[in-house]
């Protein structure tokens, strides 16, 4: 193993040919097949970039028809997963329910003999929100709201959610808000899809291990810790000494930095901009001015390095004054990106190679075996 050079957190390793995403980390850039990511966020709808992602190029009215029927078609969930739901910790986290669940969707669909992949992407994506929606009314004592079919599929969401209908300002942002978390290249939850995928193992296992991937703190976590700690902030006034101490204590911020962005993540202003509007909308004085005084003291105090905000800084800002509760933001985040775990699933699979690296063994070579009665 001589000679072998460990490449950390496999920063700046390619594994893979991609014709889905690609980010100019360094200006702050991200396309979806060639196309401006806020350009998308503005124009498009959620099952137009979908479409995009899995077939590689926008949709005619009748292809858009045919998924946006698909998808509508396949939101309800098996009633086996239904009472799987009822029987779970009311106070389970709802990532945690939704990685069980589309586990729980594999037993049921894996045994059914098999989709086309795309098909099978488009049934997983559109149970998602029936998912979560369904668990978060539970959890509180709610009935669940039966998903839609005059409403596309981010305004299903939030209907099933609030048991509102959004108005059109509403089904805009929320579409636009899953368009910029649907696709990142081989981000840490993606990959985790692609290991799985590349073992030839089947769709639902992979996306089971991205969204425990997607969960972490590090990850799309982030985006529930961002608001923990506005909310220990509580005023502007209080940002300079919380971000100093923080740094003193060599504490990561939530919302800041990433392994390919060393501007701002494209995203982040997107999202800044809606969070402005909804917190001038709802009089809100904590969190968006908080959250922009934070950007302001961090971006001063760690350009140096780099950091920025992500995506995440400003996600959970637009979730909480939408009236979400924090512990489901992640699960949008997953409700979205799992477009782009299965567009890169089927993009791997086409030219499939186990991913397999390896690690440099750095214990000892020659150890006894002490039998058990002899060990101290
Ligand atoms: C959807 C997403 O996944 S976006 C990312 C969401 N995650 C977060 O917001 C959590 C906070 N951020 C982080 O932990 C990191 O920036 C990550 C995980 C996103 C990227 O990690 P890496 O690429 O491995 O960068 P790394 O952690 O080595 O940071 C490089 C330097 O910047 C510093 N740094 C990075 N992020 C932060 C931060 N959020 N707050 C303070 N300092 C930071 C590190 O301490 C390190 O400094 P050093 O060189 O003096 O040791
Ligand atoms: O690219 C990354 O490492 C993380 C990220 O921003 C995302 O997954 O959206």
């Amino acid at each position: 193993m001589k000679g072998i050079k460990i490449f950390k957190g496999l920063e700046n390793v390619a594994v893979a040919k991609t014709s889905l995403s690609h980010i100019n980390g360094e200006k702050g850039r991200l396309i979806y097949r060639g196309i401006p990511v806020e350009i998308l966020a503005e124009k498009a709808t959620f099952e137009e970039v979908a479409f995009l992602l899995w077939f590689g190029y926008l949709p005619n009215r009748k292809e858009l028809d045919d998924l946006i029927k698909f998808m509508s078609d396949n939101r309800n969930i098996h009633s086996e997963i239904e009472d799987w739901i009822v029987k779970f910790p009311r106070e389970a986290h709802p990532m945690d329910v939704l990685r069980s669940c589309v586990s729980l969707f594999g037993v049921f669909e894996n045994s059914r003999g098999s989709h086309d992949e795309i098909q099978k992407a488009a049934k997983i994506t559109a149970k998602f929100p029936t998912i979560v929606s369904y668990h978060y009314r539970l959890s509180r004592g709610l009935n669940p709201v039966p998903p839609d079919k005059t409403l596309d599929h981010a305004s299903n969401f939030y209907y099933m959610m609030t048991g509102e209908k959004p108005d059109e300002e509403i089904s805009k942002l929320m579409n636009s808000i899953f368009i910029l978390h649907a696709e990142q290249g081989l981000n840490a939850s993606t990959f985790a899809a692609m290991v799985i995928a590349s073992t030839l193992s089947d769709m639902y296992s992979s996306i089971t291990g991205a969204i425990g991937a997607l969960k972490g703190a590090l990850h799309g976590g982030a985006n529930e810790k961002v608001i923990d700690m506005i909310e220990d902030i509580g005023l502007p006034e209080n940002v300079e000494s919380y971000v100093e101490e923080a740094l003193k204590e060599k504490r990561k911020i939530p919302g800041f930095g990433h392994r390919v962005y060393k501007t701002y993540d494209p995203r982040s202003k997107v999202l800044r901009e809606y969070a402005r509007k909804l917190s001038s909308k709802m009089d809100d004085i904590k969190y968006f001015p908080v959250t922009e005084k934070l950007e302001k003291v961090v971006v001063e105090k760690l350009a140096h390095k780099k950091i920025f905000p992500n995506v995440d800084l400003y996600s959970g800002i637009v979730y909480k004054l939408l009236g979400f509760p924090k512990e489901i933001y992640t699960t949008i985040f997953a409700i979205a990106r799992v477009v782009g775990w299965t567009a890169h699933i089927i993009e791997y699979n086409k030219f499939n190679k186990i991913i397999r690296p390896c690690g440099v063994y750095i214990g000892p070579m020659n150890a006894e075996y002490i039998p058990l009665e002899a060990r101290e």
